[in-house]
């Protein structure tokens, strides 16, 4: 029921290394409509979904669906042009596979980036929200990455989740948001995953709102989790895209058009900041300010 993660996983890294100069040491997930993120890297290699042994395929409309290496600011890195998601019907641990496959492959950082909508009523369509904390939905109902058997290789049985998102480098994106003049759209605040594919209703919204989540998007929680499983070191950005409505007399209306138009809107500035960040990490797990 539960493929062995560790072999398939394993031969998909070395099949990769095997077609690359330099092993990544931070691996970065674009969001819908992100992909530009991977036209950044310098001197890159690029390889279809399609073409990589265990590899899932994108379905999403904004996911282009190619691992890309190259280096940032000098730092070589791996760049999934396209995620996947729980709603494309894949099981969850095939949707976190790429996870371990950056792990073997030898990533110290993971960077997650996501479309999400807005439930804080402070944040505004273009803002940027580092990721301090997840929740989990499916996770509630038992769908979690790591339901199967646990491959202590990878790590622990029970990890734990408190520090799931580096606390180190939410400041080190505050303080250089700051630097780039981006502060008057940066937050922080939780991201709260959704199965999908449909948007929230809006008494979803003002559930989600009450719970304590910021932000509702359908990704990110799930890659975190197997990411900070077998020990890597995680940040997460979310782009917010629309806004999530919670009246009734509200005439807007979320659709992926209007996600991909702000990716469009607000692409340069993420960029921006995950290349700068990227460029202040030391390769060693220090970061370099
Ligand atoms: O989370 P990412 O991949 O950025 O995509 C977000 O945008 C899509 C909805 O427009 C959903 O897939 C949601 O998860
Ligand atoms: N679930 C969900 N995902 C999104 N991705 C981008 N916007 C949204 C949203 O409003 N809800």
């Amino acid at each position: 029921m539960y493929p062995d993660s560790h072999s398939s996983s394993g031969a998909t890294a070395n099949w990769l290394l095997s077609r690359i100069d330099t092993p990544p040491v931070v691996g970065i997930v674009c969001g819908s409509g992100l992909g530009g993120l991977a036209d950044t890297l310098k001197d890159p290699v690029a390889f279809h979904y399609q073409d990589i042994p265990n590899f899932p395929q994108s379905t999403v409309q904004g996911h282009a669906g190619r691992l890309v290496f190259g280096t940032l600011k000098g730092k070589p890195c791996v760049c999934m042009q396209g995620r996947f998601h729980l709603y494309e019907g894949y099981p969850i641990q095939k949707i976190t596979l790429p996870m371990r496959i950056f792990k073997l492959m030898g990533v110290e950082t993971v960077i997650l980036t996501n479309a999400a909508g807005g439930l804080n009523q402070d944040y505004k369509v273009g803002d940027i929200m580092i990721v301090k904390d997840h929740i989990n939905m499916p996770g509630f109902a038992g769908n979690n990455p790591l339901v199967g058997p646990n491959d202590e290789r990878f790590g622990t049985r029970f990890p734990c989740m408190l520090d799931a998102y580096d606390r180190k480098l939410q400041q080190l994106a505050q303080d250089l948001g700051a630097e780039l003049g981006f502060s008057d759209f940066i937050r922080e605040g939780v991201y709260c995953v959704l199965g999908g594919p449909s948007f929230e209703t809006i008494a979803e919204c003002r559930m989600l709102h009450r719970l304590g989540a910021d932000a509702v998007g359908m990704s990110t929680a799930h890659e975190a989790i197997v990411a900070r499983h077998c020990g890597m070191r995680v940040f997460a950005l979310s782009l917010i895209t629309n806004q999530a409505v919670m009246d009734y007399h509200s005439e807007e209306r979320p659709s992926h058009e209007e996600v991909l138009e702000t990716g469009r809107q607000r692409a340069e500035q993420l960029e921006r900041l995950v290349s700068t960040m990227v460029g202040r990490m030391e390769i060693n797990n220090n970061i370099n300010v």
